[in-house]
Protein backbone atom coordinates (compact mmCIF):
# COMPACT_ATOMS: atom_id res chain seq x y z
CA UNK A 1 0.00 0.00 0.00
CA UNK A 2 1.05 3.27 -0.81
CA UNK A 3 -0.68 4.98 1.83
CA UNK A 4 -1.72 3.62 5.28
CA UNK A 5 -3.93 6.15 7.39
CA UNK A 6 -4.70 3.72 10.95
CA UNK A 7 -7.45 5.68 13.66
CA UNK A 8 -6.60 8.47 13.11
CA UNK A 9 -8.46 11.45 15.30
CA UNK A 10 -8.79 15.60 15.20
CA UNK A 11 -10.77 17.36 17.63
CA UNK A 12 -10.71 21.23 17.81
CA UNK A 13 -10.85 22.99 21.02
CA UNK A 14 -12.98 21.00 23.71
CA UNK A 15 -15.54 19.78 21.29
CA UNK A 16 -16.34 16.64 19.90
CA UNK A 17 -13.30 15.23 17.61
CA UNK A 18 -14.42 16.23 14.19
CA UNK A 19 -12.29 13.37 12.35
CA UNK A 20 -12.79 10.19 14.16
CA UNK A 21 -10.96 6.86 14.65
CA UNK A 22 -10.66 6.98 10.99
CA UNK A 23 -8.73 4.29 8.70
CA UNK A 24 -8.40 3.81 4.94
CA UNK A 25 -5.33 2.32 2.93
CA UNK A 26 -4.35 3.85 -0.65
CA UNK A 27 -3.11 1.58 -3.45
CA UNK A 28 -0.11 2.48 -5.77
CA UNK A 29 -1.73 3.73 -8.83
CA UNK A 30 -5.16 4.35 -6.98
CA UNK A 31 -7.73 7.43 -6.80
CA UNK A 32 -9.81 7.63 -3.39
CA UNK A 33 -12.33 9.66 -2.47
CA UNK A 34 -13.68 10.75 0.65
CA UNK A 35 -17.05 11.55 -0.24
CA UNK A 36 -20.03 12.96 2.52
CA UNK A 37 -21.65 15.83 3.39
CA UNK A 38 -20.01 19.51 4.41
CA UNK A 39 -18.52 19.39 7.58
CA UNK A 40 -18.40 15.71 7.69
CA UNK A 41 -13.99 16.11 8.33
CA UNK A 42 -13.10 15.64 4.90
CA UNK A 43 -10.89 18.29 4.24
CA UNK A 44 -9.74 17.94 8.23
CA UNK A 45 -8.41 14.19 7.22
CA UNK A 46 -6.75 15.54 4.26
CA UNK A 47 -4.76 18.01 6.14
CA UNK A 48 -3.70 15.80 8.38
CA UNK A 49 -2.46 13.44 5.48
CA UNK A 50 -0.81 16.27 4.00
CA UNK A 51 0.80 18.18 7.61
CA UNK A 52 -0.64 21.03 7.82
CA UNK A 53 -3.00 19.47 10.28
CA UNK A 54 -1.36 17.50 13.37
CA UNK A 55 -3.83 14.35 14.15
CA UNK A 56 -4.31 13.95 18.27
CA UNK A 57 -4.79 10.57 17.63
CA UNK A 58 -3.33 7.30 14.99
CA UNK A 59 -0.80 7.34 12.37
CA UNK A 60 -0.30 8.08 9.06
CA UNK A 61 2.56 5.88 6.60
CA UNK A 62 3.70 6.77 3.39
CA UNK A 63 5.59 4.15 1.35
CA UNK A 64 5.99 2.24 4.64
CA UNK A 65 7.55 5.23 6.51
CA UNK A 66 5.64 6.86 9.27
CA UNK A 67 4.67 10.38 8.46
CA UNK A 68 2.76 11.07 11.63
CA UNK A 69 2.39 9.61 14.71
CA UNK A 70 2.52 10.51 18.62
CA UNK A 71 6.12 11.00 18.23
CA UNK A 72 6.29 11.99 14.60
CA UNK A 73 5.74 14.96 12.68
CA UNK A 74 7.31 15.25 8.58
CA UNK A 75 6.41 18.67 7.75
CA UNK A 76 4.29 19.32 4.21
CA UNK A 77 7.23 20.21 2.28
CA UNK A 78 9.54 16.98 3.20
CA UNK A 79 6.27 14.70 2.53
CA UNK A 80 6.51 14.83 -1.23
CA UNK A 81 3.18 14.92 -1.59
CA UNK A 82 1.20 17.08 -4.17
CA UNK A 83 -2.21 19.41 -3.43
CA UNK A 84 -5.13 21.39 -4.18
CA UNK A 85 -6.48 23.70 -2.11
CA UNK A 86 -10.19 24.42 -2.28
CA UNK A 87 -9.12 28.28 -2.67
CA UNK A 88 -6.48 27.22 -5.12
CA UNK A 89 -3.49 29.36 -3.02
CA UNK A 90 -1.61 29.85 -6.76
CA UNK A 91 1.19 32.41 -5.90
CA UNK A 92 -0.23 35.87 -6.99
CA UNK A 93 2.89 37.96 -8.42
CA UNK A 94 3.19 34.80 -10.61
CA UNK A 95 2.05 33.81 -14.15
CA UNK A 96 0.40 30.31 -14.54
CA UNK A 97 3.32 29.17 -15.96
CA UNK A 98 5.61 30.21 -13.77
CA UNK A 99 2.87 28.81 -11.03
CA UNK A 100 3.27 25.33 -12.55
CA UNK A 101 6.89 25.32 -13.39
CA UNK A 102 7.84 26.54 -9.55
CA UNK A 103 7.93 23.39 -8.27
CA UNK A 104 9.26 21.18 -10.78
CA UNK A 105 12.62 21.70 -8.90
CA UNK A 106 13.89 17.58 -10.04
CA UNK A 107 13.80 19.01 -13.57
CA UNK A 108 17.00 21.07 -15.38
CA UNK A 109 16.14 24.67 -15.75
CA UNK A 110 15.90 24.54 -19.09
CA UNK A 111 13.35 22.05 -19.35
CA UNK A 112 11.00 23.27 -16.74
CA UNK A 113 8.64 25.93 -18.65
CA UNK A 114 8.43 23.82 -21.49
CA UNK A 115 7.03 20.52 -19.02
CA UNK A 116 4.72 23.40 -17.26
CA UNK A 117 3.88 24.07 -20.48
CA UNK A 118 2.68 20.50 -22.08
CA UNK A 119 0.36 19.98 -18.30
CA UNK A 120 -0.88 23.56 -18.53
CA UNK A 121 -1.93 22.29 -21.87
CA UNK A 122 -3.67 19.09 -20.78
CA UNK A 123 -5.67 21.24 -18.58
CA UNK A 124 -6.96 23.20 -21.34
CA UNK A 125 -4.56 26.24 -19.68
CA UNK A 126 -2.33 26.70 -22.39
CA UNK A 127 -3.69 29.43 -23.59
CA UNK A 128 -3.49 31.41 -20.75
CA UNK A 129 0.12 30.39 -19.72
CA UNK A 130 1.06 34.41 -19.64
CA UNK A 131 -1.74 35.62 -17.15
CA UNK A 132 -1.39 36.36 -13.94
CA UNK A 133 -3.89 34.25 -11.24
CA UNK A 134 -5.82 37.92 -10.70
CA UNK A 135 -6.50 37.86 -14.25
CA UNK A 136 -7.75 34.22 -14.08
CA UNK A 137 -11.66 33.26 -13.32
CA UNK A 138 -12.43 30.79 -10.43
CA UNK A 139 -12.63 28.37 -12.60
CA UNK A 140 -9.24 28.89 -14.86
CA UNK A 141 -7.44 29.71 -11.26
CA UNK A 142 -8.45 26.32 -10.44
CA UNK A 143 -6.82 24.48 -13.45
CA UNK A 144 -3.89 26.53 -13.04
CA UNK A 145 -3.77 25.05 -9.06
CA UNK A 146 -4.45 21.43 -10.40
CA UNK A 147 -1.92 21.52 -13.03
CA UNK A 148 0.67 23.06 -10.55
CA UNK A 149 -0.03 20.04 -7.90
CA UNK A 150 0.37 16.92 -10.63
CA UNK A 151 3.26 18.46 -12.57
CA UNK A 152 6.19 17.45 -10.84
CA UNK A 153 4.55 13.56 -10.44
CA UNK A 154 4.28 13.17 -6.89
CA UNK A 155 3.63 9.94 -6.03
CA UNK A 156 0.18 11.04 -3.84
CA UNK A 157 -1.69 13.82 -4.94
CA UNK A 158 -4.39 15.51 -2.38
CA UNK A 159 -7.57 17.55 -4.33
CA UNK A 160 -9.85 19.01 -2.17
CA UNK A 161 -13.27 19.82 -4.32
CA UNK A 162 -10.83 20.47 -7.26
CA UNK A 163 -13.63 20.56 -9.71
CA UNK A 164 -16.50 23.01 -8.10
CA UNK A 165 -15.44 26.10 -9.40
CA UNK A 166 -16.07 24.59 -13.02
CA UNK A 167 -19.22 24.18 -15.15
CA UNK A 168 -20.98 20.80 -15.91
CA UNK A 169 -19.70 20.35 -19.24
CA UNK A 170 -15.85 21.64 -18.32
CA UNK A 171 -16.07 19.54 -15.03
CA UNK A 172 -16.36 16.53 -16.92
CA UNK A 173 -13.90 16.97 -19.46
CA UNK A 174 -11.30 18.31 -16.86
CA UNK A 175 -12.10 15.38 -14.35
CA UNK A 176 -11.49 12.89 -17.76
CA UNK A 177 -8.08 14.82 -18.75
CA UNK A 178 -6.79 14.84 -15.04
CA UNK A 179 -7.81 11.38 -14.29
CA UNK A 180 -5.99 9.86 -17.51
CA UNK A 181 -2.94 12.21 -16.12
CA UNK A 182 -2.71 10.54 -12.88
CA UNK A 183 -3.31 7.24 -14.15
CA UNK A 184 -1.05 7.39 -16.97
CA UNK A 185 1.82 9.08 -14.41
CA UNK A 186 1.06 6.05 -12.10
CA UNK A 187 0.53 8.76 -9.40
CA UNK A 188 -1.97 8.12 -6.78
CA UNK A 189 -4.89 10.16 -5.51
CA UNK A 190 -7.20 11.24 -2.99
CA UNK A 191 -10.02 13.45 -3.34
CA UNK A 192 -12.43 15.40 -1.42
CA UNK A 193 -15.63 16.02 -2.64
CA UNK A 194 -19.92 16.17 -1.38
CA UNK A 195 -20.38 15.55 -5.09
CA UNK A 196 -21.92 11.76 -5.49
CA UNK A 197 -21.80 11.63 -9.27
CA UNK A 198 -17.99 13.05 -8.96
CA UNK A 199 -17.26 10.66 -6.82
CA UNK A 200 -18.12 7.82 -8.58
CA UNK A 201 -17.09 8.50 -11.69
CA UNK A 202 -13.88 9.82 -11.10
CA UNK A 203 -12.88 7.65 -8.07
CA UNK A 204 -11.57 3.61 -7.91
CA UNK A 205 -12.92 2.97 -4.24
CA UNK A 206 -15.01 5.49 -2.35
CA UNK A 207 -14.98 6.05 1.63
CA UNK A 208 -18.38 7.38 2.58
CA UNK A 209 -18.05 9.93 5.45
CA UNK A 210 -20.63 11.01 7.97
CA UNK A 211 -19.93 12.78 11.37
CA UNK A 212 -16.45 12.21 11.08
CA UNK A 213 -16.41 8.60 10.48
CA UNK A 214 -16.07 6.55 7.91
CA UNK A 215 -19.57 4.65 6.93
CA UNK A 216 -18.15 2.27 4.26
CA UNK A 217 -15.35 1.71 1.60
CA UNK A 218 -15.63 0.01 -1.58
CA UNK A 219 -15.80 -0.14 -5.74
CA UNK A 220 -18.29 2.74 -6.30
CA UNK A 221 -20.57 -0.05 -7.83
CA UNK A 222 -20.17 -1.74 -3.87
CA UNK A 223 -21.46 1.29 -1.90
CA UNK A 224 -23.66 2.45 -4.70
CA UNK A 225 -25.76 -1.19 -4.96
CA UNK A 226 -24.65 -2.52 -1.86
CA UNK A 227 -25.20 0.23 0.71
CA UNK A 228 -24.45 -0.68 4.47
CA UNK A 229 -26.01 1.81 6.10
CA UNK A 230 -29.02 3.88 5.65
CA UNK A 231 -26.74 7.27 5.21
CA UNK A 232 -24.76 5.57 2.59
CA UNK A 233 -28.13 4.54 0.44
CA UNK A 234 -29.49 7.62 1.08
CA UNK A 235 -26.09 9.65 0.46
CA UNK A 236 -25.41 7.92 -2.69
CA UNK A 237 -28.72 9.07 -4.84
CA UNK A 238 -32.22 8.31 -4.26
CA UNK A 239 -33.81 5.12 -2.78
CA UNK A 240 -36.50 3.15 -1.30
CA UNK A 241 -36.34 1.93 2.25
CA UNK A 242 -38.18 -0.84 3.68
CA UNK A 243 -38.66 -2.71 7.27
CA UNK A 244 -39.59 -5.96 7.81
CA UNK A 245 -39.55 -9.60 9.66
CA UNK A 246 -37.92 -12.07 7.77
CA UNK A 247 -39.84 -15.24 6.96
CA UNK A 248 -38.01 -18.27 5.81
CA UNK A 249 -38.00 -18.00 2.18
CA UNK A 250 -35.44 -14.56 2.93
CA UNK A 251 -38.68 -12.36 1.91
CA UNK A 252 -40.15 -9.57 3.69
CA UNK A 253 -43.56 -8.84 3.42
CA UNK A 254 -44.00 -4.98 2.34
CA UNK A 255 -46.61 -2.70 0.40
CA UNK A 256 -45.04 -3.83 -2.86
CA UNK A 257 -45.57 -7.73 -2.17
CA UNK A 258 -43.41 -10.36 -1.02
CA UNK A 259 -39.60 -8.22 -1.06
CA UNK A 260 -36.91 -10.55 -1.90
CA UNK A 261 -33.33 -9.78 -0.39
CA UNK A 262 -30.26 -10.18 -1.38
CA UNK A 263 -28.56 -12.45 1.30
CA UNK A 264 -29.69 -14.48 4.43
CA UNK A 265 -30.72 -12.77 7.53
CA UNK A 266 -32.86 -13.06 10.30
CA UNK A 267 -35.18 -10.85 12.58
CA UNK A 268 -36.07 -7.28 11.72
CA UNK A 269 -34.15 -6.01 8.75
CA UNK A 270 -34.09 -2.60 7.02
CA UNK A 271 -33.53 -3.27 3.22
CA UNK A 272 -32.65 -0.97 0.25
CA UNK A 273 -33.95 -0.83 -3.63
CA UNK A 274 -32.85 1.95 -5.81
CA UNK A 275 -35.54 3.51 -7.60
CA UNK A 276 -33.94 1.96 -11.08
CA UNK A 277 -34.42 -1.59 -9.52
CA UNK A 278 -38.09 -0.94 -9.29
CA UNK A 279 -40.06 -1.14 -12.29
CA UNK A 280 -44.44 0.03 -12.79
CA UNK A 281 -46.96 -1.84 -14.72
CA UNK A 282 -51.18 -1.49 -15.66
CA UNK A 283 -52.72 -3.74 -12.16
CA UNK A 284 -53.89 -6.93 -14.70
CA UNK A 285 -55.22 -10.01 -13.25
CA UNK A 286 -52.10 -12.02 -12.99
CA UNK A 287 -49.65 -9.29 -11.50
CA UNK A 288 -52.19 -8.15 -8.52
CA UNK A 289 -52.87 -11.48 -6.59
CA UNK A 290 -49.05 -11.93 -7.50
CA UNK A 291 -47.13 -11.57 -3.99
CA UNK A 292 -50.18 -10.05 -2.22
CA UNK A 293 -49.16 -6.50 -3.47
CA UNK A 294 -51.37 -3.52 -3.33
CA UNK A 295 -52.21 -1.50 -6.66
CA UNK A 296 -50.54 2.10 -6.02
CA UNK A 297 -51.34 5.65 -7.78
CA UNK A 298 -48.78 7.89 -9.81
CA UNK A 299 -48.68 11.05 -7.91
CA UNK A 300 -46.14 12.66 -10.01
CA UNK A 301 -43.63 12.37 -12.39
CA UNK A 302 -40.13 13.61 -13.82
CA UNK A 303 -39.60 13.69 -17.44
CA UNK A 304 -36.10 13.96 -18.17
CA UNK A 305 -35.43 13.11 -22.35
CA UNK A 306 -33.83 10.18 -21.26
CA UNK A 307 -35.62 8.45 -18.21
CA UNK A 308 -38.25 9.24 -16.14
CA UNK A 309 -38.87 9.18 -12.28
CA UNK A 310 -42.43 8.30 -11.23
CA UNK A 311 -43.31 8.85 -7.45
CA UNK A 312 -46.29 6.29 -6.67
CA UNK A 313 -48.06 5.98 -3.57
CA UNK A 314 -48.61 2.56 -2.53
CA UNK A 315 -50.58 1.48 1.14
CA UNK A 316 -49.85 4.69 2.46
CA UNK A 317 -46.08 4.78 1.20
CA UNK A 318 -44.21 6.68 -1.19
CA UNK A 319 -42.02 4.86 -3.72
CA UNK A 320 -39.78 6.31 -6.13
CA UNK A 321 -38.99 4.27 -9.69
CA UNK A 322 -36.81 5.21 -12.54
CA UNK A 323 -37.67 4.13 -15.53
CA UNK A 324 -36.87 4.43 -19.01
CA UNK A 325 -38.63 6.55 -21.09
CA UNK A 326 -40.16 3.52 -22.95
CA UNK A 327 -42.62 3.26 -19.81
CA UNK A 328 -45.12 5.94 -19.98
CA UNK A 329 -48.00 6.39 -17.22
CA UNK A 330 -50.01 9.46 -16.52
CA UNK A 331 -50.67 11.52 -12.90
CA UNK A 332 -53.36 9.71 -11.30
CA UNK A 333 -53.20 6.31 -13.02
CA UNK A 334 -53.35 3.23 -11.27
CA UNK A 335 -50.16 0.82 -11.07
CA UNK A 336 -48.52 -1.88 -9.53
CA UNK A 337 -44.62 -1.67 -8.42
CA UNK A 338 -42.37 -4.44 -8.96
CA UNK A 339 -38.76 -5.08 -7.95
CA UNK A 340 -36.69 -6.07 -10.77
CA UNK A 341 -34.07 -7.03 -8.21
CA UNK A 342 -33.77 -8.50 -4.38
CA UNK A 343 -33.75 -5.28 -2.05
CA UNK A 344 -30.61 -4.93 -0.56
CA UNK A 345 -30.21 -5.43 3.34
CA UNK A 346 -28.74 -2.71 5.26
CA UNK A 347 -26.29 -4.94 7.69
CA UNK A 348 -24.77 -1.69 9.53
CA UNK A 349 -28.01 0.52 10.03
N1 LIG B 1 -9.41 25.18 12.38
C1 LIG B 1 -10.61 24.81 12.84
N2 LIG B 1 -11.05 25.22 14.05
C2 LIG B 1 -12.26 24.83 14.55
N3 LIG B 1 -13.12 24.03 13.89
C3 LIG B 1 -12.74 23.59 12.67
C4 LIG B 1 -11.47 23.95 12.08
N4 LIG B 1 -11.39 23.35 10.87
C5 LIG B 1 -12.54 22.66 10.70
N5 LIG B 1 -13.35 22.79 11.78
C6 LIG B 1 -14.66 22.16 11.97
O1 LIG B 1 -14.51 20.76 11.76
C7 LIG B 1 -15.64 20.21 11.09
C8 LIG B 1 -15.18 19.46 9.88
O2 LIG B 1 -14.67 20.40 8.93
P1 LIG B 1 -14.07 19.96 7.52
O3 LIG B 1 -13.63 21.21 6.82
O4 LIG B 1 -13.07 18.90 7.73
O5 LIG B 1 -15.36 19.34 6.82
P2 LIG B 1 -15.62 19.00 5.29
O6 LIG B 1 -16.31 17.70 5.30
O7 LIG B 1 -14.37 19.11 4.50
O8 LIG B 1 -16.63 20.13 4.86
P3 LIG B 1 -16.73 21.00 3.48
O9 LIG B 1 -17.17 20.02 2.41
O10 LIG B 1 -17.79 22.01 3.82
O11 LIG B 1 -15.39 21.59 3.23
C9 LIG B 1 -16.58 21.37 10.80
O12 LIG B 1 -17.59 21.39 11.77
C10 LIG B 1 -15.69 22.59 10.92
O13 LIG B 1 -16.42 23.69 11.36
Amino acid sequence: MLLEVKNIEKSFEKGNPVVNDVSFSVGENEIFALLGPSGCGKTTTLRMISGFERSDKGSIALEGKEISSNSVHVSPQKRGIGFVFQDYALFPHMSALDNVAFGLTSLPKFKRKVFAEEVLCRTGMGDYKHRSPAELSGGQQQRVALARAIAPEPKLVLLDEPFSNLDAMLRESTRKEVRSIIKKAGMSAILVTHDQEEALSFADRIAVMNDGKIEQIGTPEEVYYKPKTKFVAQFLGRTNLFEGDVDDTDCIDTNLGCLQLNCRAKGRVTCSIRPEHLTIERPNGSNTSLNRCKRGIVISREFKGHDITYHVECGGERYIVHTDNRVVFETNEEVMVKPLEPAVVLTGA
